[in-house]
Parts: C-alpha cells; structure tokens; sequence
C-alpha cells in the first residue's frame, strides 16, 4: 500500500510555476530518490509534504489520509513525518540530549524521562551515546547532522524526508552520513530524499524521480533512470553531471 502518494501538486512563488501537477507515490518501506537540476522543485516538494509550505493545487495522503486539507493540524503531521534538511540548524545553546527531547516534550507532551531514555537508545544505536550531554559547537559536521537525523527520528516516525543532507559537509564525513541512511533503510525506514550524489541515488534508492521544472519526468529503479534513460531531458541532466565528473 502507497505510504505516501501526491497527486497533481501545483505551487507557484509569484507566478512562477515550481511544482507542475506533479505525482508521487511511495510504498512503504521504499527509498525513493528526487534528482533534478538546481530549481527543478525538489526542495519545495520536501516542504509541501512536511507542510511547511502551502500548495495551489492538489493532494497529499498519507496513510490513505488527506494531509494537504487545511483542516488538518500540521503539528500531528510533522509528528508522523520527520525532516532534515542541509543545514543541520541545532539549537547551539541546548545539548544534544535537549536539542533531540524538544519537540517530543514541547509539542508531543512527551514527559522528560521517557523522551530522554527514547533519544539516549536512538544515539547509542548510532555511536553518538557518549554525546548526549555536549553540546553542537563541540561536534564534527557528520556528528551534527547525525544528530539531526536522530532528532528527526525520536517521534518515531512514518516516513523520512531528507533535503540534501550531505551537501554541507566535508567530503570525509559524508561517509558517516551516508551509513546512518543506509541504516535506517535496512531497518525498513520509508524515505524520500533530495540528492545531487547521483552516487547516493544509485546505491540507496528503491526507485529514482528525475525533476525538471516541478514534474516528474521519469522515474524507476536507479540501475534504469541513471543507466538508461529513455528521456531527452533526463540524458541531457545526466550528460552534464558526468561532464561535471559527478556521476
Ligand atoms: N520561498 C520562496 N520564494 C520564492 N521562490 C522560491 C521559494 N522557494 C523556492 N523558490 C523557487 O522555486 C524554485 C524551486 O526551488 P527548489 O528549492 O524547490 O529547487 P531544488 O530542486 O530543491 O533546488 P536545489 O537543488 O538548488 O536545492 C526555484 O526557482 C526557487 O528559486
């Protein structure tokens, strides 16, 4: 059963069209990864689904339910979805510990001793145990960010939505990054994620979505989208990445 499925998303900003009747949808416990040039959506497309930004037109469903109907309180939403995005944004003057049992207190009602066992048993599952009390300033970029990712798990939630989380980071921590997502994959974590690693895309992903200007334009198991595109546009993106030597 689809997970998550998007259907005829519209938005613009100021009359220019970023998302184009666009569809989507992932089954869950797939990894579905969106590539597509600079601008092509992606990003916005995280945001509509985590309710962060608004739609014109069209559908959001998760679990079989309707998330895009004004009605719905985007905090119950964001409880089932967690995000993470480039910019791990910790708040500097909170531990580790505090920065993962925030929202669960503040939001979710969660009392203190079982939101604070709950984030130590997900940091001890990634190595980071011995971090809960430092705070972000004394961590590494791949630290922080699997930090992030922790705080983004600790509501425990259905689908996972990652906005280039490894592009901030310097090339020999992007390694640690990338094992902690290959984690949570094998632990059957439903996930879509917004990558220019077309490296990443082919090693993690169940199915690749090419965008190009706010619609899919193709997509399918990253072996067939990266190896053997049938359209135009998506060989033209990938003829540049490889001119670029990134692919
Ligand atoms: N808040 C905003 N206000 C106005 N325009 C925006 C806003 N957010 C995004 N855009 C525009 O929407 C388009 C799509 O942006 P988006 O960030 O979704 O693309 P992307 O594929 O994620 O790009 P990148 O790979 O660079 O992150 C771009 O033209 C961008 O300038």
């Amino acid at each position: 059963m689809a997970l998550l499925r998007c259907r005829g998303l519209r938005k613009e900003y100021g009359g220019h069209v970023v998302l184009d009747h666009l569809d989507l949808t992932v089954a869950e416990h797939q990894v579905v990864a969106l590539i597509g040039a600079s601008g092509s959506g992606k990003s916005t497309l995280l945001r509509c689904v985590n309710l962060l930004d608004d739609l014109d037109d069209g559908t959001i469903e998760l679990d079989g339910a309707d998330i895009s109907d004004p009605r719905v309180d985007p905090d119950q939403v964001r409880r089932r979805i967690g995000m993470v995005f480039q910019a791990y944004n910790l708040f500097p003057h909170l531990s580790v510990l505090d920065n993962i049992t925030l929202a669960p207190r503040r939001v979710h009602r969660r009392g203190r001793a079982e939101a604070e066992a709950h984030a130590r048993e997900l940091l001890d599952r990634v190595g980071l145990g011995a971090k809960a009390d430092a705070y972000p300033d004394r961590l590494s970029g791949g630290q922080q960010q699997r930090v992030a990712i922790v705080r983004a798990l600790a509501n425990s939630p259905r689908l996972m939505l990652l906005d280039e989380v490894t592009s901030a980071l310097d090339p020999e921590l992007v390694g640690e990054v990338l094992a902690m997502i290959r984690d949570l994959k094998a632990d059957g974590m439903t996930m879509v994620l917004a990558t220019h690693e077309m490296g990443f895309a082919r090693e993690v992903a169940d199915e690749v979505c090419f965008l190009d200007a706010g619609r899919v334009v193709e997509s399918g198991p990253p072996e067939q989208v990266l190896g053997e595109p049938t359209q135009p546009r998506t060989r033209q993106f990938l003829r540049r990445i490889i001119e670029a030597g990134r692919l």
